[in-house]
């Protein structure tokens, strides 16, 4: 197996072991059995039938339904519960608590109009260490393109249960694609309040997207390769800003190697108050670009842990957080922080996430730019692969999974 080195100078390879990495994410499941049950439609008798014969199974066994009989989250919703299951009620100390909102202070919005201003580029890194989030505007995707792309996870998700299981985990008609729900269903203790479809994509393949859902691979695709522009300019001033005077191919490869855009779907709950749309976690990306609609609900940690920031919907703006990679890399000079998303009572959310990964098998660490004044590296060099793996055993976790990375 071939290690890429972010110093390295041969071209990346594509495949190995990375791929390994995310066939077993894709495929953790074993196969599993589905129920021919059908959606709810119009009034005739034997839908109506269909939909309480449904709905029996949805409260016999809420899990069952939405997860091994592949209707997801969405699927158990549409069934008519109206109960939140005990399965999704969080232990209170994993509950968003409003006396921890903070509301005096906001994440900086930065103008991106002019990549090239020395300002613009100072407020991105400020941001970076500082906040670990912020939200852009004026970075050039057209306000129809982000409408097109929230259309079409709802064009997904509105799709029959049948029609969207094609794509359940374990049995997904694409190698690239995957539906799943909560986030690591097998060995989270409580699960989280939604839905995801999942794509991986490897810049330069055009390949991989002829088997993804027709109803939104155009938009996916195009969405995915005009932010590629964004994330690589972000990328270039955060590196710029740690010595990393350019970016070659090897680097880039270790920088944004594998990318994966989630469609999430936040069914509307009963309870949000008792429930996670999405638990404390950071992301593991270097960076993650996302997009969100117009319902909020995406919270962020205060810098020095003090309490809970409400990231406000912005038409038209993207907001652009730190994974633990670049972290890492940065030998803490930016950083990831614990972010939570809560489900609206009345409204389904939805969000698109990009996460710009280093490649599966590319190895990272603290940048040598960065190490070179005699700074003692905070992490070890480790194979992304690896990190992504321990990573997506467990439940969300918060902070604590980039212990996994640390000097022992
Ligand atoms: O839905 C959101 O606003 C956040 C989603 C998120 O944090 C993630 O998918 O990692
Ligand atoms: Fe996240």
């Amino acid at each position: 197996m071939l290690n890429r080195q972010i110093r390295g100078s041969s071209p990346p390879p594509r495949g190995g072991d990375g791929n390994h990495v995310w066939k077993l994410w894709a495929t953790g499941l074993p196969q599993l059995h589905v129920q021919p049950l059908k959606q709810k439609q119009a009034y005739t008798i034997g839908s109506i039938l269909q939909h309480y014969i449904s709905l029996w199974f949805s409260l016999l066994s809420p899990i069952q339904y939405a997860q091994k009989n592949g209707n997801g989250l969405k699927g158990l919703v549409d069934a008519g519960l109206e109960t939140l299951p005990q399965q999704y009620v969080q232990p209170p100390e994993e509950r968003l608590d409003v006396s921890e909102l903070v509301s005096k202070e906001s994440l900086p919005t930065i103008d991106v109009s002019n990549w090239d201003d020395p300002e613009v580029a100072k407020s991105i890194c400020e941001a970076a260490s500082k906040w670990g989030f912020f939200q852009i505007i004026n970075h050039g995707l057209p306000i129809e393109l982000l409408e097109s792309m929230k259309s079409a996870v709802h064009g997904f998700f509105g799709l029959p249960n049948e029609e969207r299981r094609k794509y359940w985990k374990g049995q997904s008609v694409s190698n690239t694609v995957f539906l799943t729900t909560s986030f690591s269903p097998q060995s989270e203790k409580v699960l989280e309040w939604k839905d995801s479809l999942n794509f991986h994509y490897k810049p330069g393949d055009n390949e991989s997207s002829a088997s993804w859902p027709p109803v939104c691979k155009d938009q996916v695709l195009d969405y995915i390769k005009r932010a590629e522009f964004i994330i690589k300019r972000l990328l270039q001033v955060l590196l710029k800003s740690l010595d990393v005077e350019e970016i070659d191919k090897a680097k880039e490869y270790a920088l944004m190697g594998s990318v994966f855009v989630n469609l999430n779907y936040y069914p509307h709950c009963l309870n949000p108050e008792l429930t996670a749309g999405i638990g404390r976690h950071a992301d593991l990306s270097t960076i993650t670009l996302l997009l969100q609609d117009d319902i909020g609900g995406l919270y962020v940690r205060a810098p020095e842990g003090n309490g809970w920031i409400h990231v406000s919907p912005i038409d038209g703006a993207l907001v652009v957080n730190i994974g633990d990679a670049l972290q890492i890399m940065s030998n803490d000079r930016y950083r990831s922080v614990e972010h939570r998303a809560i489900p609206s009572r009345s409204r389904n959310r939805v969000s698109i996430p990009i996460f710009a990964n280093p490649g599966l098998d590319a190895s990272i660490g603290p940048l040598p730019e960065v190490l070179a004044s005699g700074e003692k590296p905070i992490y070890r060099q480790l194979i992304y692969g690896d990190y992504l793996r321990y990573y997506l055993a467990k439940g969300h976790e918060g902070k604590k999974t980039i212990d996994f990375a640390k000097k022992g």
